[in-house]
């Protein structure tokens, strides 16, 4: 069968990508200076594709996901340049009605305190049928058909208990479920999870997994996955994006990241990860910190504790730039053409 555009000779147009984020800058003002806590950042997530932001503490991950939801609290903290195109549309420009509809309807987020996102005087199913109400005309007992619905639909084998209890009665791995739930009670087409599972224990962590890919393959969900344990990266990622100091310095699809990292940051972070079958007498750990985000200057900002950097590190900032298909990252190793500065 051929296409239209084949019988015309033409190259197929590829969809528009479900989330553009083009040189997103996001800033604090503080005691010490402006933070930047998101600097230049542009990444994009396809329909029904898992991106992870990857990072150690402070990079900035967090920061650009509420930014997306544009939940950055003012008057300190402001969204000072860019652009977040979703399904096309700049969520920057949009009104903030607009935005309250996107934001649970078309966009959802999970955060890693399930108790601090749930009131804990209202029942599970209060909580679940309440947005279903708020976004949709259905009637209270459709609502709490669905509710019991999502509640099965994300593991849980008595939803009608569940469904009746308060969250102080649930365990934290229940609670994250019930905000999962709560997130894809609208359908959303992004789900965006920061550090959904590092509260919770390792067999409970698995199975969250387990829920948000099987989420992914049989709603075609796309995720935007926060998280700093490369594990979890292996395991969830299409694609991947180390943040280092409020920028991205490598992004690339999942295998070739982990197959030829080439950031020096980013083969610090796989150097680090705990590997089966390697006995190592201390396990390796990054030299040094993240600085703080106030007042960073023309440089990379990896350079005092990166094992391989020089002068011209220390001099001025490499910008992103692709090494190959789909894999760009930012620094002097890679032989660019260097003009004077
Ligand atoms: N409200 C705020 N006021 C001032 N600075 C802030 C604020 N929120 C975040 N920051 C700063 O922005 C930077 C990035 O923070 P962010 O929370 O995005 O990091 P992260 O990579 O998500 O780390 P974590 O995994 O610890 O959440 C940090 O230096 C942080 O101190």
């Amino acid at each position: 069968m051929t296409t239209r555009n084949e019988t015309k000779n033409l190259p197929l147009r590829e969809e528009p990508p479900l989330l553009e984020i083009r040189h997103l800058h996001t800033h604090f003002a503080t005691e010490e200076g402006i933070v930047k806590a998101v600097n230049d950042v542009s990444l994009t997530v396809r329909e029904g594709e898992t991106v992870c932001i990857v990072g150690e503490s402070g990079c900035g991950k967090s920061v650009t996901a509420l930014s997306i939801l544009q939940l950055i609290q003012g008057p300190h903290g402001r969204i000072a340049g860019g652009e977040i195109l979703f399904g096309g549309r700049d969520l920057l420009q949009a009104a903030p009605n607009d935005i309250r509809r996107i934001r649970g309807n078309e966009i959802a987020m999970i955060f890693q305190e399930p108790m601090t996102s749930l009131h804990p005087v209202l029942t599970i199913g209060e909580q679940l049928t309440e947005p279903i109400l708020e976004h949709r005309p259905v009637s209270r007992r459709a609502a709490r058909l669905e509710a019991l619905d999502l509640i099965r639909l994300v593991g849980i084998a008595r939803p009608e208990a569940v469904y009746a209890s308060y969250p102080h009665e649930l365990s934290g791995g229940m609670l994250q479920r019930i905000m999962i739930a709560m997130a894809l009670s609208c359908h959303p087409r992004l789900l965006i999870a920061d550090e959904p599972t590092t509260a919770l224990d390792v067999t409970i962590q698995a199975q969250i997994l387990d829920l948000l890919r099987r989420i992914k393959e049989e709603r075609g969900t796309s995720i935007l996955l926060i998280t700093h344990d490369l594990g979890v990266v292996a395991e969830m990622a299409d694609h991947v994006v180390v943040m280092y100091a409020g920028r991205i310095v490598e992004q690339a699809p999942v295998l070739e990241l982990f197959r030829h990292p080439q950031h020096p940051y980013t083969q610090g972070l796989l150097r680090a990860k705990p590997v089966l079958h390697r006995r190592e007498p201390r396990l390796y750990t990054i030299p040094g910190q993240v600085p703080s985000l106030a007042g960073l200057g023309d440089f990379c900002h990896f350079s005092d504790r990166c094992p391989q950097a020089s002068d011209l590190c220390r001099s001025r900032q490499p910008e992103l730039l692709p090494i190959a298909d789909g894999h760009e990252a930012a620094c002097w190793l890679y032989g660019r053409e260097v003009s004077a500065p």
